[in-house]
């Protein structure tokens, strides 16, 4: 566990108040509760596991339990509940006979697998059968690896739909880890939201502002540096010189940022003037000749329709640069001319303005999106129908398959017995009460009495997440 200065640094205390008073309520004689995660259905058919490792290590590795956090949380709930229902002794025996490493065995599906829905993604169970009750407290904290696993899986959807595009209308598809750009750190709940839904992110992508992310990266996930940015206005360092000033703030970018990528947002006023006159006039020559040591300028508009917005700067751009046709025969801004739209940008959208380009015979490659709110923030628990359920047990000695079957939504059955996440016939399928073969289970041992047993890496991630290439390219 890191040292954290947050008040959230006693797990007693991260778990839901009901929990507390759970280990009275098991059968007695109860030795083992083991439990599964799943996405029992949702938006996208198929889940990109990610985030379980931060979880792990940010909260359930090494001696978690002292004296001190005991005594601390029971004087709370004393007060929470007005009555004792702390289950101290419980606690301080994981204390004395576990020295405060949490006595629970939690297997996995790598992270970065791309898993159907309806799938077992995790299984979690007490290692020592005097605390049975330990499996569902830690529900509460693993079950937030929906965040991270849904934010990835709305981004590599994003991903497919760019590359099809690409495939059609562009010479290659180099360009498409940079072609969605993260934009939602302002965006989003918490600093620690920025963090992990930023990296889910950069499972799938490497263009980020959301710097959380590169730090979150780097330290639960081995990634030295896992995205990249580029210097670009914000309206401020544009408006700052005057309704009259855009030309001078406009040619201040291009003089303090003479190489590389820079992005210029240009619609402060009139985005359409802003690329005829200034851009297309004013700043012409230095634009091009820019452009002699192959560095680029991106424009960004960032209001109105994004498609038609869209539209109308590729069309005035072509007319004042000039365009040509690539090797698919469709339009090409010039090698230093770029477009980034970062406003109002979601699935739907990027599908709107690239079919748009399409049949208007303009390369996807001419464009670069940049997404927010809906990247990071518009998602929730139930986008994926994430949940934690308990499918076996043992009591006095006799094992049981244990399940839920609402009759009013068999939608939230639960998987029986125990589990194992199996390749059949080519297929991924979960074999349930106790069929699977152990040596053939997709679930690996990941964490065991504290200590996390496999320390995955974005790299290898990155590269379990990654998407039939050859399928997008063999489309053209
Ligand atoms: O507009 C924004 O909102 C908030 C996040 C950053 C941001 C823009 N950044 C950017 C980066 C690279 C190229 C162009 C813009």
């Amino acid at each position: 566990a890191e040292p954290t200065d947050s008040c959230f640094s006693n797990i007693l205390m991260l778990t839901d108040s009901y929990k507390v008073t759970h280990h009275r309520q098991y059968p007695d004689g109860t030795t083992l509760v083991s439990s599964y995660f799943e996405s029992r259905g949702g938006k996208f058919p198929e889940v990109v596991f990610f985030g379980l490792q931060y979880i792990l290590k940010r909260w359930l590795c090494g001696p978690v339990i002292t004296a001190e956090k005991i005594a601390e949380a029971k004087e709370l709930y004393k007060l929470h509940f007005g009555q004792d229902h702390f289950n101290e002794a419980g606690w301080t025996h994981i204390l004395e006979k576990h020295g405060g490493y949490l006595p629970m065995k939690i297997k996995a599906v790598p992270e970065g697998s791309v898993i159907p829905y309806k799938n077992v993604l995790f299984t979690v169970e007490n290692t020592d059968p005097q605390v049975p009750w330990i499996t569902n407290w830690f529900e509460t904290l693993m079950v937030q690896v929906w965040y991270p696993m849904t934010v990835a899986t709305n981004s590599r959807v994003q991903k497919v739909l760019i590359a099809k595009y690409l495939s059609e209308t562009a010479d290659n598809l180099t360009g498409l880890p940079f072609k969605l750009h993260d934009f939602g750190f302002r965006g989003v709940s918490s600093v620690e939201t920025a963090g992990i839904g930023a990296a889910a992110h950069l499972v799938n992508f490497q263009g980020t502002d959301t710097i959380a992310g590169i730090v979150m990266a780097k330290k639960y996930y081995s990634c030295k540096m896992a995205g990249f940015s580029i210097p670009a206005a914000e309206h401020s360092t544009i408006t700052t010189w005057g309704k009259h000033g855009e030309r001078e703030a406009f040619k201040n970018m291009l003089d303090q940022f003479p190489t590389g990528l820079v992005a210029v947002v240009s619609d402060s006023f009139d985005i359409y003037n802003a690329c005829e006159k200034v851009w297309g006039e004013e700043l012409r020559e230095q634009v091009i000749q820019r452009g002699e040591s192959g560095s680029i300028l991106v424009i960004r508009p960032d209001s109105g329709e994004p498609s038609e917005v869209v539209m109308k700067v590729l069309t005035i751009l072509s007319k004042v640069f000039g365009c040509s046709k690539n090797s698919k025969g469709y339009k090409m801004l010039p090698p230093y001319l770029r477009v980034i739209q970062g406003d109002g940008v979601n699935y739907d959208v990027i599908e709107q303005i690239l079919s748009r380009m399409k049949k208007l015979e303009w390369s996807a490659d001419n464009l670069t999106f940049g997404s927010g709110g809906s990247l990071l923030q518009k998602h929730n628990r139930d986008t994926q129908k994430c949940a934690y359920k308990c499918s076996y047990c043992v009591v006095d000695g006799e094992s049981r398959n244990v399940f839920k079957q609402p009759s009013t939504d068999l939608g939230k059955k639960s998987k029986k017995g125990q589990l194992s996440l199996q390749e059949v016939d080519g297929k991924i399928v979960t074999l349930e009460e106790g069929k699977g073969d152990p040596n053939k289970n997709l679930l690996e041992l990941v964490y065991e009495n504290g200590q996390l047993l496999k320390d995955q890496t974005l790299d290898e991630i990155r590269q379990r997440a990654e998407i039939d290439l050859v399928k997008q390219g063999s489309k053209n």
